[in-house]
């Protein structure tokens, strides 16, 4: 039976088994990743991140992401902050900014000197066919926000592809937002092929938003850095929120710092915790 080294990680509450597979051998087709991510009978995680050599210049590790469900995805925001010290606490790199190649990208996390994380995590994307989102006859395609259809139900929801999936939905209060039965929803719903996070976010003030995230593959979790991302860049293309100045992002599980204008990147800073290292047999 082969032996696996890891460590528990997280980012606000959203946490992580996380794999150094530079210096053991991880073959990701055998791992049983859903027997892992129980909470009672696993090691417990909303994702698994798998750190990879990488051969491509100017890069320096591959980055991997799978949901709790097995699913493997295109990126995971609260994750790239615990990859950054993840590496540099195994002395896999003494840089204080590092290049990481998802599936869906480069992103840049850096650890600074008071421990907190901030990564460049790219641009967003907004036309359908990049969320992805299945247009309906007569929208508009470059829409701000589109109205979405749920049973009897209708929602206006803005849409984010932030290397992965996300709809907003702008809530007057996130403590009563309908997050389950939204959430749940439209993982099956025939307008997100790749199903989508759902996030609900409260605007309190242009530099202050409150958001709850009910993730793909995942439910919901304390906290979602690309969800956080995807809503402040909603905001601000819905001109509540600020543009190009740090906002407040108050999640379940604390608080992260994004900002965003039209035609750059989108920055996050964040902290990015060990619990603990493990080994396991599978
Ligand atoms: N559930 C997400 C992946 C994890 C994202 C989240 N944990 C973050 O911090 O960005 C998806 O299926 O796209």
């Amino acid at each position: 039976m082969p032996t696996l080294k890891f460590s528990k990680m997280h980012g606000l509450g959203n946490d992580f088994m996380v794999i150094d597979a530079t210096r053991q051998t991880f073959d990701t087709a055998n791992a049983p990743i859903r027997e892992w991510a129980d909470r009672h009978t696993g090691v417990g995680f909303d994702q698994l991140l798998i750190v990879e050599s990488s051969q491509t210049e100017g890069v320096d590790f591959g980055y991997r992401i799978f949901n709790a469900d097995g699913s493997e995805v295109e990126q995971c925001g609260n994750g790239a902050r615990c990859f950054v010290k993840f590496v540099t606490e195994q002395g896999l790199t003494d840089k204080q900014e590092i290049v990481v190649q998802t599936a869906k990208g480069i992103i840049k996390p850096r650890l600074n000197d008071d421990g907190l994380v901030t990564v460049n995590m790219g641009q967003p994307r907004f036309a359908p066919e990049d969320v992805p989102f299945v247009l309906r006859s007569g929208e508009q395609v470059g829409a701000v926000s589109y109205i979405v259809v749920k049973d009897l139900d209708s929602a206006e929801m803005s849409l984010v592809n932030m290397g992965n999936p996300h709809a907003v939905m702008w809530v007057g209060n996130v403590d009563d937002a309908p997050v389950e039965s939204w959430g749940a929803a439209l993982q099956n719903h025939q307008r997100f092929p790749q199903k989508v996070n759902v996030g609900f976010m409260q605007v309190v003030d242009k530099n202050h938003i409150k958001l709850r995230v009910y993730e793909r593959g995942a439910g919901e979790t304390q906290a979602c850095g690309t969800g956080a991302c995807a809503a402040v860049v909603a905001g601000v293309r819905l001109g509540a929120v600020a543009s190009g100045e740090w906002v407040r992002v108050v999640l379940p599980g604390g608080e992260l710092q994004i900002s965003w204008e039209e035609g750059s990147d989108v920055m996050m800073m964040g902290p990015a915790v060990t619990v603990f290292s493990g080994e396991l047999t599978y």
